[in-house]
């Protein structure tokens, strides 16, 4: 047997991309079968903006909100197979899905002071993983982990996106559904501060046409690629 060979350096993935394209169902399978830690980074800004909807901070006032950024304590619990989300202790793994946070949390996440935040916390959960992270958002290529070994952008018909979302909704409104991821996109691609963005060294995977089985297959065979030296 051999000792002391050296172990393969940590693999770090970035998977990007709107609302309802299969970010979070694709970069947990994908992190469970190749043994690597998952961080959902939407689930940290739906956080931050659960806590200021509890304590009442004006969500209309940028100002507001950044003089209290510094005020929560997130911590994510990055296992794939039971990822977890606590606030001061309080595990909002819950609420952060609540249709008032869902529609408060693009105003809360354009604001630079809570950007700068939450990305410190992605940065030192990125770096101290064992054998690697998937980390899934809207700027981890671009701006949080511009050096991933692996950019991923997911795209989808807003159509397919809003027939999942409203499965998983249970039978919500297709078409308001719709209206309301497409509303909610516009708003993270404009923003001035690390906007929803396709990096230029990102590969490109469009969801519309292909089962969630696919686009697994599809993420894991270009990191195993990529852990080849591809
Ligand atoms: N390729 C796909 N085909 C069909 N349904 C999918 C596909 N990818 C994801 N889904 C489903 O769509 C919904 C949204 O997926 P999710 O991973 O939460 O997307 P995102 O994190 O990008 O918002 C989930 O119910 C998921 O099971
Ligand atoms: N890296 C990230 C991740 C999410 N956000 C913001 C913008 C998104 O509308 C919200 C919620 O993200 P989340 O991934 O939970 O959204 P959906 O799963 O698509 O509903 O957070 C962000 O600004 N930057």
């Amino acid at each position: 047997m051999e000792y002391g060979a050296p172990t393969a350096k940590p693999v770090i993935v970035a998977i990007d991309g709107p609302s309802g394209t299969g970010k979070s169902s694709t970069s947990k399978a994908v992190a469970a079968q190749l043994g690597l830690s998952y961080l959902d980074t939407g689930a940290q800004y739906r956080a931050i903006t659960w806590w200021m909807v509890t304590n009442g901070i004006d969500l209309e006032d940028p100002t507001a909100i950044a003089a209290v950024a510094g005020k929560p304590e997130i911590i994510s619990g990055t296992d794939p197979a039971a990822p977890t989300i606590t606030v001061d202790g309080v595990d909002v793994a819950g609420p952060i899905r609540t249709q008032e946070v869902t529609s408060k949390v693009s105003a809360v996440s354009a604001v630079p002071e809570v950007r700068t935040r939450i990305t410190e916390l992605q940065r030192s959960l990125a770096v101290g993983t064992e054998n690697g992270i998937v980390v899934e958002g809207r700027d981890i290529g671009t701006t949080v982990l511009p050096d991933a070994d692996l950019k991923i952008f997911l795209t989808a018909s807003p159509e397919a996106r809003a027939a999942r979302r409203s499965g998983e909704l249970k039978g919500a409104d297709v078409n308001a559904t719709r209206e309301a991821l497409i509303k909610r996109d516009a708003a993270d691609s404009s923003r001035k501060t690390s906007p929803l963005a396709k990096a230029g060294d990102a590969v490109e995977v469009d969801t519309t046409e292909l089962t969630l089985a696919q686009v697994i297959e599809c993420v894991v065979t270009l990191v195993e690629e990529k852990r080849a030296g591809k």
